[in-house]
């Protein structure tokens, strides 16, 4: 089954995308999601570990790349840049945060209704043990992954009387509802890189493994490159698959090797 519109493949049948070749990077640009496809899934955000190994596989393939790499994440530009250091690009906040590696940034204005909505939520999380609200500059996340079950009925009813009030955008992810500021996804920000040097001319790779990252899977498809869905098999616009994080940093050390 494929896509109309992108003619990438949309899969639910299980073990029905590949692994990625080796070589797939020669020529290519790389944009990379970061929780859950460079780091491990944790019960907390600030739960996660960043280690050495994974730094400095970032810095160096950004050199065999020519610096046509970029960080396309969730998490704010800032907690990018503190986990894993600066000297290339980044997407932060979905999309809506963009810097090249040479310091050139767009930022956009904090939203109207975030103060708000974070106040809201913030008064919600008090009277449920284990949801934990994150601040972040365009945008708040309740994560109810350490809740009862009860927390996420709950707290999904919340979040869209507060997005139908606000016009924050509703943007759910792995035990996460996040309010934000609409207008941007990450599929948006890879194009956005792609139309600049240096990955003007290169053909797309993005990896990523939540449902948020389908954005992205469909822009580098349109774009002539490929997807890699990090994680167990679902209906996706990506092209290949591994299977968790650890195959994904295997698989980044084999295709920099490659690059030689
Ligand atoms: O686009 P990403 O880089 O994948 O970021 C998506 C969100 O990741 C973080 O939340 C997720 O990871 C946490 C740590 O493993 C986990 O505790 C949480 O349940 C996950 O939803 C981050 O906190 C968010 O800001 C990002 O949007």
């Amino acid at each position: 089954m494929t896509n109309a519109a992108t003619n990438a493949p949309q899969t639910d049948g299980i073990g029905a995308l590949a692994n990625p070749p080796r070589d797939l990077l020669r020529g290519s640009s790389l944009f990379l999601d970061f929780d859950g496809t460079l780091v491990e899934i944790a019960a907390r955000p600030d739960g996660i570990e960043v280690d050495a190994r994974l730094r400095s596989l970032v810095k160096h393939l950004a050199a065999a790349l020519d610096g046509r790499l970029a960080i396309v994440s969730g998490r704010p530009m800032q907690s990018i840049a503190e986990y894993l250091g600066e000297g290339f690009a980044v997407s932060g906040s979905h999309g809506l945060e963009m810097r090249w590696a040479d310091g050139r940034e767009v930022v956009p204005a904090r939203p109207d209704g975030l103060d708000t909505a974070t106040a809201e939520l913030k008064a919600f999380a008090e009277h449920w043990d284990g949801v934990l609200i994150e601040e972040k500059p365009f945008g708040v996340g309740l994560h109810y992954r350490e809740a009862a079950a009860e927390a996420e009925d709950a707290s999904r009813l919340l979040v869209e009387q507060l997005a139908d009030a606000t016009g924050l955008k509703l943007q759910a992810g792995k035990k996460v509802f996040e309010l934000r500021l609409a207008g941007a996804h990450k599929g948006a920000a890879i194009a956005a890189f792609m139309d600049t040097p240096p990955f003007a001319g290169s053909s797309p790779v993005f990896l990523g493994d939540d449902v948020t990252d389908e954005d992205g899977f469909e822009a580098v498809a349109q774009l002539g490159g490929a997807g890699i869905l990090v994680g167990d098999v679902r209906p996706t616009l990506a092209r290949y698959r591994l299977d968790d994080v650890t195959a994904t940093l295997d698989w980044l050390e084999a295709a920099k090797e490659a690059l030689r």
